[in-house]
């Protein structure tokens, strides 16, 4: 399988997940792209959706699925996203599709996380794939200099998010304290999010390995 055919097979598997009845939170990416079109197939009753971004809520649209602002919404039950890098802990880093704040505010306001992603996805130590941080225009050039400080090599994407804010591409981090990291990060003036979910991580992993999907939840 490659792995495209591998995020299919764990954003197929993640539909199992959806409640009826209940509002679902949908996140943003290719994985996720997979995933809108496995639940429209699979003719689930979802009577709203939340989206972490415009790419999801306008091919959620297309597919006749009601979207709402999550200004309308106090929790939801299942939010269903994917991951640039995921650990034994189920912390991730996110933010490759550059939608980690509004994917971070939904993770905060889910029941229950459910991550989909393929094997390539699951290292030992982050560090792999740079990490994003979605940053102020203003800001740039001050946070570029204090996360080099921190003895990263930041990168500016070209790219502006569904916020208005750029992002930078954070490289050569010792991540061995995702939670501490995270913290620190989030603390830089300028700094909207940074893309480490360790605080609020993962309760349910989909990750599907050339042997099949495996689920595993969170300790
Ligand atoms: O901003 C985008 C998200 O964090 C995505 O969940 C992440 O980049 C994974 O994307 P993909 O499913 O395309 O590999």
């Amino acid at each position: 399988m490659n792995q495209n055919e591998l995020k299919k097979a764990a954003a197929e598997r993640a539909v199992s997940f959806v409640q009826e009845g209940r509002v679902l939170g949908v996140g943003t990416g290719s994985t996720v792209d997979f995933f809108i079109d496995a639940l429209a197939a699979s003719g689930k009753k979802v009577p709203a959706c939340v989206s972490s971004s415009v790419r999801s809520t306008e091919h959620l649209e297309r597919l006749g699925f009601k979207v709402l602002d999550p200004n309308e919404v106090d929790e939801i039950e299942v939010y269903v996203d994917g991951a640039d890098e995921i650990d034994s802990g189920f912390h991730m880093v996110k933010g490759g599709g550059g939608a980690l704040t509004r994917e971070k505010i939904l993770a905060s306001l889910a029941r229950t996380y459910v991550c989909i992603a393929d094997e390539s996805k699951l290292v030992p130590v982050f560090g792999r794939f740079p990490l994003p941080v979605e940053v102020i225009p203003m800001a740039v050039g001050v946070v570029s200099r204090q996360l080099k400080a921190l003895g990263g090599e930041p990168k500016l994407r070209d790219f502006t998010t569904d916020n208005g804010c750029k992002i930078l591409d954070v490289s050569g981090l010792q991540i061995t304290d995702p939670v501490a990291l995270e913290e620190k990060i989030n603390q830089i003036p300028g700094v909207v999010t940074v893309g480490l979910f360790a605080r609020r991580g993962a309760d349910v992993l989909l990750l599907a390995t050339a042997d099949g999907v495996k689920e595993s939840a969170a300790l």
